[in-house]
């Protein structure tokens, strides 16, 4: 497995920018579209649905298939219980995981610190730590009215993006519409991971703050998250292909 940490994005071949993320409550669904997929896609992602329901065991099954794993729980608690979980999930070798930023400097540093740590005591590659900005089903209105953060979005998004930096994070998720500032604010070398990518012919969904794969990658996204684009289609090989093209 390709466990790399170096952010050579720029040279990458352009179907590794895609994370397809396995969102189902089952095992063996999870691992029939990771087997179908595995021969253009490099990295997949578990989020809570998959991960509470199977439990962290799914990360070995794919590693099986030599794919990376992100691991999306949004981590957000008290310093020293993200610590914990920082130091359990660094173990199972996954690729990247994340935290919410909103956790705040303390939480983000013991996260940081912890999982260094267990990877130095282990001897394997320290995961990528990223902090969740603002959700991109997040709107302006949800923001000011029920959050309660009385700045536009952007701003909201950059300021976050500094504060997982000034944290000692690798990056940041965020919406690909916010890329080219958290670029300016944080540097290239800044990851940026974007879920809310959906082709032009594809339904919305749930996501708000979204853009089509072509335009991720115009505005300088390093990882896209995508989904139901891929998950849901009748052939998921077919519809990885299909995105990958649109912006290759
Ligand atoms: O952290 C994430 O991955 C995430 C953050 C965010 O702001 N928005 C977001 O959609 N995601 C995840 O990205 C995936 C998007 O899925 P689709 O909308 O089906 O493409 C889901 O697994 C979400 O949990």
């Amino acid at each position: 497995m390709d466990n790399n940490n170096m952010n050579d994005n720029n040279n990458m071949p352009p179907a590794d920018k895609i994370i397809v993320a396995l969102d189902t409550d089952n095992r063996e669904t999870a691992l029939l579209i990771a087997k179908q997929i595995a021969p253009v896609i490099k990295t997949v992602k578990v989020g809570m649905e998959l991960y509470y329901s199977v439990g962290p065991s799914i990360i070995e099954d794919l590693h099986k298939l030599d794919l990376r794993v992100f691991v999306d729980l949004k981590i957000h608690d008290i310093p020293n219980t993200a610590a914990g979980a920082a130091k359990s999930l660094t173990k199972t070798g996954v690729w990247m995981w994340n935290v919410h930023v909103a956790g705040g400097l303390k939480m983000m540093e013991k996260a940081r610190e912890s999982a260094q740590e267990v990877a130095k005591s282990l001897d394997i590659p320290m995961p990528l730590l990223i902090g969740v900005t603002q959700l991109t089903s997040t709107d302006q209105s949800t923001l000011n009215e029920q959050i309660g953060i009385n700045e536009p979005i952007q701003e909201t998004v950059v300021r976050y993006a500094k504060l997982a930096k000034a944290a000692g994070l690798d990056g940041v998720v965020a919406s690909a519409q916010e890329v080219p500032l958290i670029k300016d604010a944080c540097g290239v070398e800044f990851i940026t991971v974007t879920p809310g990518i959906r082709m032009t012919d594809s339904s919305v969904d749930d996501q708000v703050r979204i853009t089509t794969p072509k335009q991720a990658v115009e505005l300088g996204t390093d990882y896209m998250v995508i989904g139901r684009n891929i998950t849901k289609a009748d052939n998921p090989y077919q519809a990885a292909v299909k995105i990958i093209n649109s912006f290759a």
